[in-house]
């Protein structure tokens, strides 16, 4: 049951050298490393190409066609963090744009993952301030009812808890828990250097049937070649 009129201003941020650790890495790295667990609904796309995002969540539940949350959240945000916004039924509305990035900005946010529409696209472009969101859209929003501001929120079917860390880049979204950081990040390192070994025997010709020993279970199964 999502918490209403909510905000709570004390929360734990994952360690900062893990976080900065995880903004080495691709989603897809990640959301591997950390077991196939933590991505977002693909339906949540980058507004502007080359859209890349990583830092500690300031959570948001909105309420749809409603942005007065936002406005409640930037006076959470610290350096580093990224405000991840959730709604309480799906509302595609234009709920932030370049007045809310300015304002996200001057206190230190990277960036914005919303389950809810966005607009202002070519100035959030020109400023490099990167949002996700499940829409573009100009229709406007008002600010009438209440949410919350760093509950645990759904967004786009992930569990986002307050100081979480957040990375977003074309592939996608993906969410780790504070507590799960560092591990996560060395992991991510770890499958990474395996992948530059498999990179290197791919670029020589080597195929995936012989590194990853297919040929067995294939001719096990029946697989039969035929001129
Ligand atoms: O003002 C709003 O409601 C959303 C917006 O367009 C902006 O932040 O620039
Ligand atoms: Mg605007």
């Amino acid at each position: 049951m999502h918490e209403l009129g909510v905000v709570h201003t004390t929360i734990d941020r994952a360690d900062p050298a893990a976080v900065e650790a995880l903004s080495g890495f691709g989603v897809a790295t990640i959301h591997e490393a950390m077991g196939r667990l933590g991505l977002m609904r693909p339906y949540i796309r980058p507004v502007y190409e080359g859209a890349r995002l990583c830092g500690t969540a300031v959570t948001v539940l909105l309420q749809p066609g409603d942005n007065w949350m936002l406005h409640v959240a930037a006076e959470q945000v610290q350096d580093g963090d990224v405000v991840v916004a959730g709604c309480t039924t799906e509302s595609e509305d234009g709920f932030f744009g370049e007045l809310l990035a300015t304002s996200l900005r001057s206190r230190g946010a990277r960036g914005l993952v919303i389950d809810g529409g966005c607009r202002d696209v070519d100035e959030l472009r020109a400023m490099d301030f990167p949002v996700f969101s499940r829409a573009i859209n100009a229709k406007g929003t008002v600010k009438a009812t209440l949410g919350s501001v760093n509950v645990p929120v759904n967004v786009a079917n992930a569990l986002v808890n307050p100081g979480d860390v957040v990375v977003a880049d074309a592939d996608g979204v993906v969410v780790v828990p504070a507590a799960r950081a560092a591990d996560v990040a060395e992991a991510a390192w770890k499958r990474e250097e395996a992948e530059a070994g498999k990179r290197a025997r791919f670029e020589s010709g080597e195929l995936g049937l012989d590194i990853y020993d297919m040929r067995p279970r294939l001719a096990e199964l029946g697989l039969t070649y035929k001129d």
